[in-house]
């Protein structure tokens, strides 16, 4: 199939390259040309595993880049991977998608084959058939249903295994106007539905819409559980680490995302639980236990600092801050919890000594005036150390030596291998 993708983000660039992969014709058409000239270069824009063999394979063949919209015309079907983030008071901000699709929508007014619009980004409830659609109409001048289909075809990759994750997903969910539309989509997906593994869901749009949020929503809230769990395991002296896998025997629980600790962060969690809060209270329900999973994460990283201001005067002390990234496997840093760790060692006048394997980059650029100092390996960090916070759970930290630190007082936020009693202090954030 002939496919184009507005958008080559992390998602936009990750199924390009994977749909390449399986055998389509793909186009990504993305605003930033720096990004354009990456791909067509065969080179990958963001760090992802897997990522940079494919486009390298593929670019100059099956896939290539543009910044012309008219590219689309050449396709049967447009991916919409545009970004959608917070407004300020957290609700759902669709500048972007609104100028993609006006973009799409008059580039498609060229043509007058058959055409399939799927939205990708995660959007709420009503916005594709009530935002994208009716744009779509008036930018093309085509009518949605005669030639011109819409579709809803949420995306669960996760960062660091995103090829991985579009390749060999649980699920696949297609919401769609019409037959021919979900048909085209499964012919599309083809080979990932052949997988005894990948579960095929086909609903209508605000059904498709709503499940990827109702997703991450129950991944945010299931790790807000587990932290407030391992909160009170502490209280107790009980060791949650072993409470939750017992618990996670459970196969109605399971025991995947049950590491208590600093809480969640990235660029989709936060955003989108605020993003349903905000849609809920604007249908006019109170979304109180949505609510509380913020509030409980936003308390983990002062908690992890007060822990460490239990055993270390935070005035004038060295700190390291093993780890930046929003998680291990990525360089995103975009609403890490280490930064707001960074933040509460500053506000209690500590100097923050980070070493991170490969986010430094991103927040020496993304906060210049940020005034802490960088190492450029775990041992720099730590060397006359007053203490240390993990924040990020790199395998790297795993039986690190602490040798060299003023004195030896880790406080771990993500339960990474060390040896506590070889250690002044260990303090485990929930256990
Ligand atoms: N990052 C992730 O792991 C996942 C993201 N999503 C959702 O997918 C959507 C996209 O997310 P990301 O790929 O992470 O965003 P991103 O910010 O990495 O990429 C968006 C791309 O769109 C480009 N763009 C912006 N306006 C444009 C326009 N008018 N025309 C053409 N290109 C334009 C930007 O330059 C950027 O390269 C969001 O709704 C997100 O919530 C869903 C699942 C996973
Ligand atoms: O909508 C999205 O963009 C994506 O958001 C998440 O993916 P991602 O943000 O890449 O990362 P996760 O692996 O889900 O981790 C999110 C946060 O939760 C934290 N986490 C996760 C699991 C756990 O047990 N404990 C825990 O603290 C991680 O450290 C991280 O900060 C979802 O897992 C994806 O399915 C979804 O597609």
């Amino acid at each position: 199939m002939h496919v184009s993708i507005v958008g080559s983000g992390y998602v936009g660039t990750t199924i390009a390259a994977c749909l390449a992969d399986l055998g389509h014709e793909v186009v990504n058409v993305e605003i930033d040309p720096e990004i354009v000239d990456t791909v067509n270069a065969g080179e990958a824009p963001i760090h992802e595993p897997g990522l940079p063999e494919r486009i390298a394979d593929h670019a100059g063949g099956r896939l290539r880049a543009t910044t012309d919209y008219d590219a689309v015309c050449d396709t049967d079907l447009t991916f919409l991977c545009l970004p959608t983030p917070s407004a300020e008071d957290g609700s759902l901000e669709l500048d972007a998608m609104r100028a993609g699709t006006q973009s799409l929508g008059e580039a498609l007014a060229e043509r007058d084959d058959d055409h399939l619009v799927v939205v990708k980004s995660t959007v709420l409830p009503g916005t594709t058939e009530e935002v994208v659609g009716p744009i779509l109409e008036s930018a093309s001048g085509r009518a949605v249903g005669e030639g011109l289909e819409l579709a809803m075809n949420p995306e669960f990759l996760r960062m660091g295994t995103a090829v991985s994750d579009f390749l060999e997903p649980d699920k696949v969910v297609i919401g769609a106007t019409s037959d021919e539309a979900a048909g085209t989509l499964r012919d599309l997906y083809g080979p990932i539905l052949e997988r005894e593994e990948t579960a095929l869901v086909e609903t209508d749009v605000r059904e498709a819409e709503l499940i990827k949020y109702a997703n991450n929503a129950f991944l945010a809230a299931k790790v807000s559980l587990v932290n407030e769990l391992g909160n009170v395991a502490r209280e107790y002296g009980a060791d949650a680490y072993e409470v939750l896998e017992a618990v996670g025997l459970d196969d109605r629980i399971s025991e995947q995302f049950m590491r208590s600790g600093l809480g969640w962060g990235g660029s989709c969690f936060p955003k989108d639980v605020d993003a349903l809060r905000a849609g809920a209270r604007k249908q006019g329900y109170d979304p109180e236990l949505l609510d509380a999973v913020v509030s409980v994460n936003d308390d983990q990283p002062r908690r992890l600092v007060d822990l460490l201001a239990d055993h270390v005067a935070l005035e004038g002390a060295r700190v390291a801050v093993l780890g930046l990234s929003f998680k291990p496997g990525t360089d995103d840093i975009r609403k890490s919890r280490a930064l707001d760790v960074i933040d509460h060692l500053l506000d209690g006048g500590a100097t923050p000594v980070a070493y991170d394997p490969v986010a430094i980059d991103n927040v020496r650029e993304t906060y210049p005036d940020l005034e802490i100092e960088y190492a450029d390996s775990a041992k720099d960090a730590l060397a006359d150390a007053d203490g240390a916070v993990v924040a990020t759970g790199w395998s790297e930290f795993d039986d690190l030596s602490f040798e060299g630190m003023a004195r030896q007082v880790v406080v771990d936020g993500r339960r990474i291998d060390v040896d506590p009693d070889a250690l002044e202090v260990y303090e485990g954030l929930t256990w």
